[in-house]
């Protein structure tokens, strides 16, 4: 069953439309990634799910229940915001207490339930430091403590990890993963951070301009993306205009093969790490290497096929000499189109 579903929720801030028609479901026990440029209405989805916003249409479910007219506080939604807004004033047990003794739990549970997610979080010992006395990275962890305690339904993520440096958001992303694995929370997690995405979603979804244009696996957006926004949000693939009849493309290649039917005007999305070296059963296409950089774990290719300039991205042992002819092919799997139409 899905614990979190969205059905047709639309929202405007005045004449401006942030969120469109979107339909969501996320399972129970599921870690989802919200992924959308800045400004694709990601935080607003967010808080429309807490509550803090009133979707103007749409309805929002919650373990079955409808809970678009629900207050935030009785929603049972937790939420970690890019920066960790910890009481200043309380403590580090006094933090993760708080939610608990709204409730009006027993002292002794708030005690047992504080100090076993403390020890999850590896904080074990801060009890009774005060925020300024932590470090980034322990602030993030107290804040996903805080909101993890009082056992929420879902836990909403916004961009957690967007304050910390490199090695930090590594560290981040596993405590999310492994505290979410042990605790069996729903996630939603929203960011604009392929390689956190990439990190965390078992399933993605990816938002533009308000509209969920794709959700599935990880690996659907490189190899079957929808629509050629969701093929450029994934980056670096080679975009080819084509006629398609069938699984047949006309495009400045010649006649390819693609892994999809379709009619009519396409653009042919080619990853540059698909293409391989040699003939192949199909898609096989000869140019000349115009340009060459080395890239660590692979090099960076431009092969030039008449006026088309293909990019690819051969294994480092694979070198070539600037204007040597080769050959290569493109596996039908790796040769997806979408329709030209999407184009924006
Ligand atoms: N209360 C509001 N009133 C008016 N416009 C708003 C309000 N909240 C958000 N917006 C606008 O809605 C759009 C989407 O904002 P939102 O914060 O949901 O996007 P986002 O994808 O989370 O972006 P970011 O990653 O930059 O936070 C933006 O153009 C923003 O300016």
């Amino acid at each position: 069953m899905s614990s979190l579903e969205l059905t047709n929720v639309s929202k405007s801030f005045g004449p401006t439309s942030i969120l469109r028609n979107v339909t969501l479901g996320v399972r129970s026990g599921e870690r989802f990634v919200l992924l959308g440029a800045s400004g694709s209405g990601k935080t607003t989805l967010l808080r429309i799910v807490a509550g803090l916003e009133t979707p103007d249409a749409g309805d929002v479910r919650l373990d079955g229940a409808s809970v678009t007219r629900v207050p935030p506080e009785r929603r049972d939604v937790g939420l970690v915001f890019q920066r960790p807004l910890l009481f200043p004033h309380l403590s580090v047990g006094g933090n993760l207490a708080f939610g608990l003794k709204l409730r009006g739990e027993a002292k002794r549970d708030i005690d047992r339930k504080v100090a076993e997610m403390l020890d999850l979080v590896n904080l074990e010992g801060f009890q009774n430091r005060r925020p300024h006395q932590l470090s980034g990275g322990q602030e993030s962890r107290v804040a996903l403590a805080r909101a993890l305690v009082t056992s929420p339904r879902v836990l909403l993520l916004d961009e957690p990890f967007s304050a910390l440096d490199t090695t930090l958001r590594a560290e981040m992303r596993s405590v999310v993963k492994d505290l979410q694995e042990r605790l069996g929370t729903t996630i939603v997690l929203v960011t604009h951070d392929l390689e956190d995405a990439l990190a965390l979603g078992r399933r993605l979804g990816l938002l533009h301009e308000g509209r969920l244009l794709q959700v599935g696996e990880p690996r659907s957006f490189y190899d079957a993306p929808a629509t050629l926004d969701v093929a450029r949000y994934m980056g670096g693939a080679n975009f080819l205009e084509g006629e398609q009849e069938g699984r047949r493309v006309r495009t400045s290649l010649g006649v390819l093969t693609a892994n999809v039917e379709r009619r009519g005007k396409v653009v042919v999305t080619i990853r540059p790490e698909a293409i391989r070296f040699g003939p192949g059963p199909e898609n096989t296409v000869e140019g000349i290497v115009s340009n060459a950089e080395y890239g660590g774990t692979f090099i960076r290719h431009e092969l030039r096929v008449g006026d088309t300039t293909l990019v690819r991205h051969a294994p480092p042992h694979e070198t070539h000499a600037l204007g040597e002819r080769i050959v290569v092919h493109v596996p039908v799997v790796a040769c997806w189109t979408v329709p030209a139409e999407t184009t924006t």
